[in-house]
């Protein structure tokens, strides 16, 4: 299996002396300091930020802490298989990267660099809408490995159409759909440093490579380049669709589909109801609302009333190797890491998204067996005692 967590904590205390294996510190939860000092003030505020006064993302971490494991002795958990298949793609863990937009604003190779950073790592990456990099060129980037398509839903049915298209011709697998993300909200640290990566230019490569969009447009890109962004920001940008607008994408994508943003156990069952294949429990990172209710908090009740229906993955808030347990334990099929390697990608390219995933995963794999448990499939919620 490329990446072997195990393999990669022996690599480490065996031949580390610590300077020269690993970039920068294999302490998922202290990267983001690291990334503080290196990192640009604007890139930084985007990627670090969230909603409000950040109560969100306080709130995804403290639903970790107050679920707790209770390990288990004399089990067979010398030697793990963490591998799974989720929707149809197998994963060398149950991990994808989750979908970031604008990547070129913390690295120059932004998509490729973790393209081929999860094709190496055995985990798919999860391409948004808002890439820095044509999805094409991420795709070939990614080469055999496995990779799913963010939708971020545009409310032209033709782009919409075009975009699902390329993505199945580049062998994205399943479709993503993210809802909560109908405007941004409202963001302090980008209205104070007056930093949008849109309007730069960032995070448009899917629209200036589109048939559909560009044949929408007045003037071409290169005449216009400000109307060009412009048109492709708003088509993201206000909240047209409705639930029984969902059949339109399964018009167009013969495959999985996944809606990423659930929180509430009802939008569980109408996700359910209208035969999605998935849905992402997720509070988008604290990005959106501010206030809202932490992401693992509504895990357990949504796998209760769904889980028997479709695939719950989840995000939000997962910064160790002990979360990723614990929102197994709750019943996610797999979770999605987002700001972790993003930080990785930041200081280190490629490597640092391998480093950062790969220490969390020797974490993971390493917790996973000092619990008790020899498989991700071992852990239920009497993992788990919520303090
Ligand atoms: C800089 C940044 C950009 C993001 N862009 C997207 C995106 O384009 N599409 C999407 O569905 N989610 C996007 N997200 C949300 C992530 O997919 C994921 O839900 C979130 O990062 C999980 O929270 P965590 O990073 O605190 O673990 C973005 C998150 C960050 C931090
Ligand atoms: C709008 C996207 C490009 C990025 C996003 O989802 C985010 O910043 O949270």
């Amino acid at each position: 299996m490329p990446g072997q967590p195990a393999q990669y904590q022996n690599e480490i205390y065996l031949h580390g002396l610590a300077d020269q294996v690993p970039p920068f510190t294999t302490d998922a939860t202290l990267v983001e300091s690291v990334a503080r000092e290196r990192m640009a003030p604007g890139p930084f505020g985007y990627v670090s930020g969230g909603a409000g006064c950040g109560d969100t993302m306080r709130a995804n971490r403290a639903a970790f802490g107050r679920w707790r494991i209770v390990p288990r002795m004399l089990t067979d958990a010398t030697t793990r298989d963490v591998a799974t298949t989720v929707l149809g793609t197998p994963m060398a863990a149950p991990v994808l990267l989750a979908p970031v937009g604008v990547q070129s604003i913390v690295h120059p190779d932004g998509e490729l660099a973790t393209a081929r950073a999860a094709a190496a790592l055995g985990v798919p990456m999860v391409l948004s809408t808002a890439s820095s990099y044509p999805l094409e060129e991420v795709a070939d980037a990614n080469g055999a490995g496995q990779r799913w398509f963010q939708l971020y839903w545009p409310n032209e049915p033709e782009v919409c159409a075009s975009l699902l298209h390329r993505a199945k011709l580049a062998g994205y697998s399943a479709l993503v759909v993210t809802l909560d993300t109908w405007t941004l909200a409202w963001r302090p640290r980008d209205l104070d440093q007056a930093y949008l990566p849109f309007l730069r230019g960032t995070g448009v490569a899917n629209a200036f490579t589109d048939p559909a969009f560009l044949a929408g447009l007045a003037k071409p890109p290169e005449e216009d380049q400000a109307m060009a962004v412009l048109r492709w920001v708003s088509m993201f940008t206000g909240q047209d669709k409705r639930w029984d607008q969902l059949p339109f994408l399964r018009e167009h994508w013969d495959g999985p589909i996944v809606l990423k943003g659930i929180q509430h156990v009802d939008d569980a069952r109408r996700a359910a109801d209208a035969g999605m294949d998935g849905i992402v429990v997720s509070n988008h990172g604290g990005r959106q609302v501010d206030g809202a209710i932490g992401a693992l908090e509504v895990l357990p009740e949504i796998v209760s009333a769904v889980g028997d229906r479709l695939t719950v993955l989840f995000d939000s808030g997962v910064r160790t190797g002990a979360d990723l347990l614990k929102a197994l334990a709750l019943g996610a099929s797999a979770v999605l890491l987002g700001r972790p390697y993003v930080y990785g990608l930041a200081l280190a390219g490629e490597d640092g998204v391998r480093h950062a995933v790969r220490s969390l995963l020797a974490e993971f794999d390493l917790t996973l067996g000092l619990s008790g448990h020899r498989t991700p499939a071992d852990l239920t919620p009497e993992s788990l005692r919520h303090a």
